[in-house]
């Protein structure tokens, strides 16, 4: 016996369809489509140039493409800001650290909307903020100036900023550049129980060494999607070759072909 209601699937925390972005005649991504699933550490690899900031941007909403749509939980990335729903940890020379900005400061700022700024932190709010640096193993430095922080810490304090948000879906650009190995630890941890609990992860990263552990899928990108699969298929040194000319990773893993689903033939440059 059929239902009468037909269940309509879930949409994907992440679906982005034919995106084209361009900075006036530089054609930054060509025609990228990503499905992003729920509950999954996802990797985006590519290198210096190849669009991941101006993916991430464009998902966020920041960016305004020449053509294509994105969908966060199947409506807009405007929608899904205002409810809090998506968090942003950007790369660390996109954020002026001279900024007097306490550690707690900038982790409570991931509790206010964008039109909250002035509201005053209630009691709940204060907690999350203190969970969050507890999760991140920053609660000792809770009233330090953000400028006063390790490359590592930094980081650290924004995925704090991201989880006192409590945001179903965090970004990350380039998370573990700079970063010592105790941070990297700490964040990939906290990255895998997010993932556990159902979020979404959406991580860009030139390290990678720590993709196997980290991510269920990845995809390669150059100006456009060239091929996504796990990690192990991603990280074929044949794939990464044909994806990107000589392999600029210089990957230590496996030596075959196979599995990774190209989805367009290898750009030029
Ligand atoms: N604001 C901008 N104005 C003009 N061109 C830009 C701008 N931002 C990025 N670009 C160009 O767009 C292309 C993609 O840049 P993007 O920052 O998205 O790459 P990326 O993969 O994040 O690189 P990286 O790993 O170095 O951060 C590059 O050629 C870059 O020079």
């Amino acid at each position: 016996m059929t239902s009468q209601h037909a269940q309509t699937p879930p949409s994907p925390a992440i679906e982005v369809r034919d995106l084209t972005v361009a900075y006036r005649s530089l054609v930054a991504l060509r025609s990228v489509s990503l499905t992003v699933p729920w509950g999954q550490v996802y990797g985006l690899i590519g290198t210096n140039g190849s669009g991941k900031s101006t993916l991430f941007k464009s998902i966020m909403g920041i960016l305004r493409p020449n053509s294509g749509t994105v969908l966060i939980n199947g409506g807009s990335a405007a929608i899904a800001r205002r409810r809090s729903l998506i968090s942003y940890v950007p790369q660390s020379e996109d954020v002026d650290w001279s900024f007097p900005l306490s550690v707690r400061e900038v982790v409570m700022m991931g509790r206010y909307g964008s039109l909250n700024w002035l509201r005053t932190p209630r009691r709940k709010d204060r907690t999350a903020v203190s969970d969050a640096l507890e999760k991140v193993g920053m609660a000792d430095f809770a009233d330090r100036q953000i400028g006063q922080l390790s490359g590592g810490q930094r980081k650290r304090v924004f995925v704090a900023r991201a989880l006192a948000q409590g945001a179903a879906i965090v970004l990350l650009d380039e998370p573990f550049t700079g970063v010592d190995k105790t941070s990297e630890a700490t964040i990939s941890f906290l990255l895998r129980r997010l993932a556990a609990e159902g979020k979404t992860i959406l991580v860009s990263t030139h390290d990678l060494h720590s993709l196997p552990g980290l991510c269920d899928a990845a995809a390669l990108i150059n100006k456009t999607v060239l091929l996504h699969g796990t990690p192990a298929e991603v990280l074929k040194p044949d794939n990464l070759a044909l994806a990107f000319g000589a392999n600029p990773f210089a990957a230590r893993h496996g030596a075959t072909t196979g599995g990774a689903t190209f989805v367009h033939a290898p750009l030029a440059g």
